[in-house]
């Protein structure tokens, strides 16, 4: 069986260049094309599979173009709204048989302390995401905090919970941090961090901690690298790599 070809956009960044590496490294995989920001994307290199690490605003246009050029894409830029991946959906039915995998975190630690908060919310009156990062990290909140605290808030309201208790009328500078989906979110942006986590669950008399830590990008590759395998068993567009890990 031939080597798969995989091309990677954003391949100057800190997250492209230690996949091109993890690539390059791989006996089944073929390193076809590196491509940063103003560079010409060509046809990709023939590329089967391109992974896509740029910015939030470049990445729809960058995955319609290798849907366009017959590649399977693997995303891991942050900022896919809900409404950024329907419309991407419409845009699938153009391309069939072809696979987006959309990953807010490749790490196989984030992966389940998603899937642990998921599968405590309905038992906490009080949760609160923390998220910490590098303070080269643009957006914020990150990606997996989002795609926590979105997970959380669909398991509280399948348990028929109540919104967090919070009793804050006076926080002019936002100390409360962000709400997404009702979940309060905070980010803490700390020279020294890569990627880090706590999910905080509170109710009478206890509280529950869940914490994942990345000390180190090459976390993410064998999550990458399973993506670039497996993508070809997955058409359309899938939002998170435990769709492909049988969680
Ligand atoms: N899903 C996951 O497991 C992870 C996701 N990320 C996400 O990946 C993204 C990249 O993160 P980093 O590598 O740390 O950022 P970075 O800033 O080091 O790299 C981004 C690269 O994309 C390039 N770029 C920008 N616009 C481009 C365009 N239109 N075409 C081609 N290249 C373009 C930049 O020049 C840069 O080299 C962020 O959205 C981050 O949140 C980061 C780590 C893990
Ligand atoms: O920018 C980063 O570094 C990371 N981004 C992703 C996110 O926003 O969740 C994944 C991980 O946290 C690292």
């Amino acid at each position: 069986m031939s080597n798969t070809r995989v091309a990677v956009i954003g391949a100057a960044g800190r997250m492209g260049a230690t996949v091109c590496a993890a690539v390059e490294g791989a006996d089944d995989l073929e390193l076809v094309g590196r491509y940063d920001a103003g560079d010409d994307l060509g046809d990709l290199g023939g590329a089967d599979v391109v992974v896509e690490f740029t910015v939030p605003a470049s990445s729809p246009a960058n995955v319609r173009r290798a849907l366009a050029l017959g590649a399977d894409v693997v995303v891991g830029t942050t900022g896919w709204s809900s409404e950024r991946v329907a419309a991407l959906e419409a845009d699938l039915a153009g391309f069939p048989g072809r696979g987006v995998l959309i990953a807010p975190n490749f790490a196989i630690g984030a992966i389940l302390m998603m899937e642990f908060a998921r599968k405590a919310a309905a038992f906490y009156e009080s949760v609160e995401v923390i998220e910490l990062h590098h303070p080269n990290k643009v957006d914020a909140p990150s990606g997996t905090a989002a795609r926590t605290s979105a997970l959380i808030a669909a398991a509280r309201t399948e348990a028929g919970l109540p919104a967090v208790p919070d009793a804050t009328t006076d926080d002019p500078d936002g100390a409360r941090g962000a709400r997404v989906d009702g979940i309060p979110t905070h980010a803490v942006r700390l020279r020294g961090l890569v990627a880090h986590q706590e999910v905080l669950f509170g109710g009478e008399g206890e509280m529950l901690t869940i914490r994942h830590d990345s000390f180190d990008r090459v976390c993410f590759m064998p999550g990458v690298l399973t993506a670039v395998r497996r993508i070809g068993d997955h058409p359309g567009v899938t939002v998170g790599l435990e769709h492909y890990l049988g969680l």
